[in-house]
Formats: structure tokens, C-alpha cells, sequence
């Protein structure tokens, strides 16, 4: 399949930091795509360009052939690009359902209250909606907390909500950024396993940003490594772990690159 984002030549600089320095890759449709990196290398820059967030300094953006560089965010969700944030971005006092709900109003054509005044349009539109959350909902196994408030969760479940909040747009194009921070083994493996059925039932593509090098490894089908802002490395797990420059940039570290190890 041939690619559904292509970032060209983008920097970002904020004042003298360059937090993206001509940066250029693309990401195949329906792939898992991991970009991984030390700590301010630039990947949540990225990932910020791409959803909308940052305007790149240069350079552009293409999404299904079309540039979207200049779009606004919710234009891009509009188009398909959903993202989970990496410092969860909840209702705490909200249940999962009704923040999972939320995550889907920016789709939603007829506003909160035409519901009540305008049944035709408002209804069929609030069954898909409901459709499309309890669909989330079954597949990130959140059933038996629907009704819970996500801040009495413990930090994994309220993650795998953000993820569902992001999932709940029926996204084309998914972002996770660290959606494995913080979880135990057991967690990561469950992670894991869902963004796995992402990529094979739902057939969305993912951009994940984890440090979890084992994590990234068995999951992606190509990798963007980042360092200082700058691309060093690109290509499948093997041609990325045997990258002279992307070794040489985890010195101090074992030079093998493998599972168990974090960046
Ligand atoms: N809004 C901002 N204003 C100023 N500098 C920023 C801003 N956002 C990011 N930076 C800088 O850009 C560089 C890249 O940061 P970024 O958060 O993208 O890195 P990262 O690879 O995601 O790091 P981490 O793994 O720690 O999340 C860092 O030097 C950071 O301090």
C-alpha cells in the first residue's frame, strides 16, 4: 500500500532550538510506524506538526496526497487524524463512557441541543455516534468501568481511555504518544495486543512513540529514529537495530538494541 502520510523536510524551531531539523519520512497506509529517540529528540514536536498542534517552522505535510500543512486541528480530525496524548488530557470526574463520548463531539454535525428540538438529522446521528462508542468500548474491554469516574482509575486503564477517546473520531490515521508510560509488563503486552488489533481489525494505521525498545521492536513495521531534532535512522526493526549511527547515538547503553531496553 503506498503512503498515507509523507512529512517533508520539516523543521520546527522554537527561538534557537531546533526541535525538528529537516525532518522527511512517510508512513505507510494500514502500517504500524514508531518513532522512538532519546529524550527532546523531537518526537512529540512531531507528532504535534502532524496533528495540528505546531506549525513547522519549514517544510510540509501531506496526509492521502493532500497538504495539510497549513490545516488547523480539528480539520485534520475531520480527515481522520485522531491522537492520544501522552500526559493524559481527561475528565477526571467524568466516566469513561461519557469521556469517550466527548471525544467524538468535534464529528458531530448537529449540536448538543438540536437533539431535543430537530429528531430526523440529530437522531441518526447520535445512534452512530452511540454505535461507534460502544464499539470502543467493547474492544478496549472497558465495559465493567464504563460508568466509573476516570480519575478514581489506576493510571493503565486511564490511559487505554485516552486511547479510546482518540479511537472514538474512527480514526484513519491514530497517534499515540507513550501510551505504555508508566504500566507494568502485563499492561504493555495488553497495550500491545490492542494496538496490534488496531493495525489488523480496525485496519488503522498507528504512529507510536514509545521508549519501550522491545515494545517497538516486535510491533512496528518501520521506525523513524530521532535525535537532536534530526532523522538518523528510518527503516524496519532489523535495518534500524543494525544502524551504525543509531547505535552509535545509544552509547553508553549495551550496543544491542533489544527487547527490555528503553530509550
Ligand atoms: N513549546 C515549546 N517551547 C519551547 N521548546 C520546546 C517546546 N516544545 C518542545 N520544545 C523543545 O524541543 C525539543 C524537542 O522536544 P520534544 O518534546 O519534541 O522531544 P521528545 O523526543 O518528545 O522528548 P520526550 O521523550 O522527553 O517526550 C526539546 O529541546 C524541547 O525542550
Amino acid at each position: 500500500m503506498g503512503p498515507i502520510l509523507e512529512i517533508e523536510n520539516v523543521s520546527l524551531h522554537f527561538g534557537g532550538v531546533k526541535a525538528l531539523d529537516q525532518v522527511s519520512f512517510s508512513i505507510n497506509e494500514g502500517e504500524i510506524f514508531s518513532l522512538i529517540g532519546p529524550n527532546g529528540a523531537g518526537k512529540t514536536s512531531m507528532l504535534n506538526c502532524i496533528s495540528g498542534l505546531y506549525q513547522p517552522t519549514s517544510g510540509s505535510i501531506r496526509y492521502k496526497g493532500k497538504d495539510i500543512t497549513d490545516m488547523k486541528p480539528y480539520e485534520r480530525t475531520a480527515l481522520g487524524i485522531a491522537r492520544a496524548f501522552q500526559n493524559i488530557a481527561l475528565f477526571a470526574h467524568m466516566s469513561v463512557l461519557d469521556n469517550i463520548k466527548l471525544g467524538r463531539h468535534t464529528l458531530m454535525k448537529s449540536g448538543v441541543f438540536s437533539g431535543g428540538i430537530y429528531v430526523g438529522k440529530a437522531s441518526k446521528e447520535e445512534i452512530e455516534h452511540r454505535e461507534k462508542v460502544e464499539e470502543v468500548i467493547e474492544f478496549l474491554e472497558l465495559q465493567d468501568i464504563r460508568h466509573k469516574p476516570v480519575g478514581t482509575l489506576p493510571y493503565g486503564l486511564q490511559k487505554r481511555v485516552e486511547v479510546g477517546r482518540a479511537l472514538a473520531l474512527n480514526p484513519e490515521l491514530i497517534l499515540l504518544d507513550e501510551p505504555m508510560a508508566g504500566m507494568n509488563g502485563a499492561e504493555k503486552e495488553r497495550m500491545s495486543q490492542f494496538i496490534l488489533d488496531m493495525h489488523e481489525v480496525m485496519k488503522t494505521t498507528v504512529v507510536l512513540i514509545e521508549h519501550d525498545l522491545g515494545v517497538v521492536m516486535s510491533l512496528s513495521h518501520h521506525i523513524a529514529v530521532l535525535d537532536f531534532g534530526k532523522r538518523i535512522g528510518f527503516g524496519t526493526p532489523k535495518e534500524v537495530r543494525e544502524n551504525p549511527d543509531v547505535i552509535k547515538a545509544y552509547i553508553g547503553e549495551d550496543t544491542v538494541i533489544e527487547g527490555g531496553k528503553t530509550w
